[in-house]
């Protein structure tokens, strides 16, 4: 089993670079676990007290879960992966079955900063876009898809997700093993990408 982190800013593109690789590889040959799944659940907290969750910070993410989540993959056990709803800010009762394949992927903001989860990944790719360009994407993502509005993304901007990047995201580019520019969508990049997966797994 080969094992791909995409790591990268909130808007970077890790979604967009994740799917661009999954259009490169056989079908049944991969699957992709979200770090987004992983937030912590919080049942005891009320909605208001959900809003106010920092979730740019390392606490927020159930690393134990997923690390074990990986290692079963790993021994070729299937897993239950958590459901997360960005609505409620909390994961759901649903979880979806995720069977080992030959190539997974794990993509999220905050995967390079677990030193035990970093040991797992066989090759980390970290996918850089101006501090700018994420902020007009984020922007449009969560009015668009979220169910936000202009205030709240940009306060919640100013206050919690660059200051988190600026700590913990960012210095987890020195972790990589490949940084793909992508203030333009980087064909090259992922060309390289596919041909690195297909060395390392036909070789
Ligand atoms: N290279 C790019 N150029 C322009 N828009 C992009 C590019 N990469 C991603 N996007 C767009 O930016 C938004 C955020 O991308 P996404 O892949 O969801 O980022 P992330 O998963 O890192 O938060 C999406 O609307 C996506 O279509
Ligand atoms: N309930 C939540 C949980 C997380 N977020 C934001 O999601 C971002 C990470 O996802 P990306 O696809 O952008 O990598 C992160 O920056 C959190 O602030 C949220 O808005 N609501």
């Amino acid at each position: 089993m080969l094992i791909l982190g995409i790591a990268g800013g909130t808007g970077s593109g890790k979604t967009t670079v994740v799917t661009q690789i999954l259009n490169e590889l056989p079908e049944d040959e991969v699957t992709v676990i979200s770090q987004d799944s992983y937030y912590k659940r919080n049942d005891d907290l009320t909605y208001q007290e959900r809003c106010h969750i920092n979730f740019d910070h390392p606490n927020a993410i159930d690393f134990e879960l997923l690390i074990d989540h990986i290692r079963h993959l790993k021994s070729g056990q299937s897993i239950e992966q958590p459901v997360y709803s960005f609505v409620t800010h909390n994961r759901v009762q649903d979880t979806v079955i995720t069977h080992p394949k030959r190539v997974v992927i794990i993509e999220g903001i905050l995967i390079f900063t677990d030193k035990q989860l970093r040991d797992l990944i066989d090759i980390k790719v970290f996918v850089h876009a101006d501090s700018d360009e994420r902020l007009i994407r984020r922007m449009k993502r969560d009015i668009q898809e979220r169910g936000r509005d202009i205030n709240e993304v940009l306060e919640r901007y100013q206050t919690t997700l660059k200051p988190m990047h600026q700590e913990f995201i960012e210095p987890t580019k020195n972790y990589a093993d490949l940084i793909i520019p992508n203030d333009t969508y980087n064909t090259v990049a992922i060309d390289i990408v596919r041909t690195v997966i297909n060395e390392r797994l036909y070789k």
